[in-house]
């Protein structure tokens, strides 16, 4: 198993914004995280990337809170986020370096898969520009490329279908499918129902900071007594119901 958040209550301050969650990404598989705008999604993730620490409960990798094992927990995931973080002052080519020096992966094997990457989003002949001046569509390219050069063993990506063009959705989701098909758990929140219902193995809805339910598509049909529904018309009678 290797993400699991038992009864996690989180917010900022005193205040709780997530209650009492609780949910698995096992490895092999991608898990569509949903919910409306406010419903915890990035407090989720935060949680999970260590920028916010649980109130109550525990979130685990391979068993292990990051309290606990600090460094395995950190290597063990690369993370997309919704917002491209980049340092004004590096060029393309540092900060993959610098993505390079932080999970200790070796320079000469991995710079023939990054730039393999870099041609797929067509900024390899970028390599000495400052990502700060790109493109919001760019920006995320390079979050992308540094996320996935990496052996992580889970994907966390928040938001990744808003800032890309077609062709790029396209090549982030070839991605996140060799990843998968290697053994790693992809956590992806999106409001793109139809790409999420198409990719995802399975779905966590959540509603008010709450898990309304998990499960694949045939067991959320089931769960809202909606056969044959899409996961479309299941986040619209979820709306409905509070
Ligand atoms: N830095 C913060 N300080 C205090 N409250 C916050 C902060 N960030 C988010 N919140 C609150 O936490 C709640 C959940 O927000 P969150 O960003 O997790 O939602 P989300 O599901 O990711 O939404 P969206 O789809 O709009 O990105 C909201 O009520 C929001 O106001």
């Amino acid at each position: 198993m290797t993400l699991a958040l038992e009864n996690v209550t989180g917010g900022y301050g005193n205040l709780p914004v997530i209650k009492n969650l609780s949910f698995e990404v096992p490895d092999g598989q991608i898990v569509g995280l949903i919910g409306l705008n406010g419903a915890g999604k990035s407090t989720t993730i935060k949680h999970i990337i260590g920028l916010l620490t649980p109130m109550q409960g525990a979130i685990k990798i391979d068993g292990q809170t990051l309290a606990e094992a600090p460094e395995a927990y950190r290597q063990a995931i690369a993370y997309v986020p919704e917002t491209p973080v980049l340092y004004p002052e590096l060029t393309l080519k540092e900060h993959l370096e610098l993505t390079m020096m932080a999970y200790d992966l070796d320079a000469k094997t991995t710079w023939p898969r990054v730039n393999e990457m870099l041609e797929q989003f067509r900024l390899a002949n970028k390599l000495d520009w400052f990502p700060a001046n790109f493109s919001k569509g760019m920006k995320q390219k390079v979050m992308i490329v540094a996320a996935f050069m990496t052996n992580a063993r889970l994907y966390i990506i928040d938001e990744p279908f808003t800032g890309l063009d077609p062709l790029a959705v396209h090549d982030l989701l070839d991605l996140v499918a060799l990843k998968k098909q290697a053994g790693a758990a992809v956590l992806m929140s999106t409001h793109i129902l139809a790409t999420a219902q198409q990719y995802a193995d399975q779905f966590v809805l959540l509603n008010n900071g709450q898990v309304r339910a998990t499960g694949d598509l045939t067991s959320l049909q089931t769960q809202f007594n909606l056969a044959d529904a899409d996961l479309d018309a299941i986040y619209m009678a979820m709306t409905r119901e509070a």
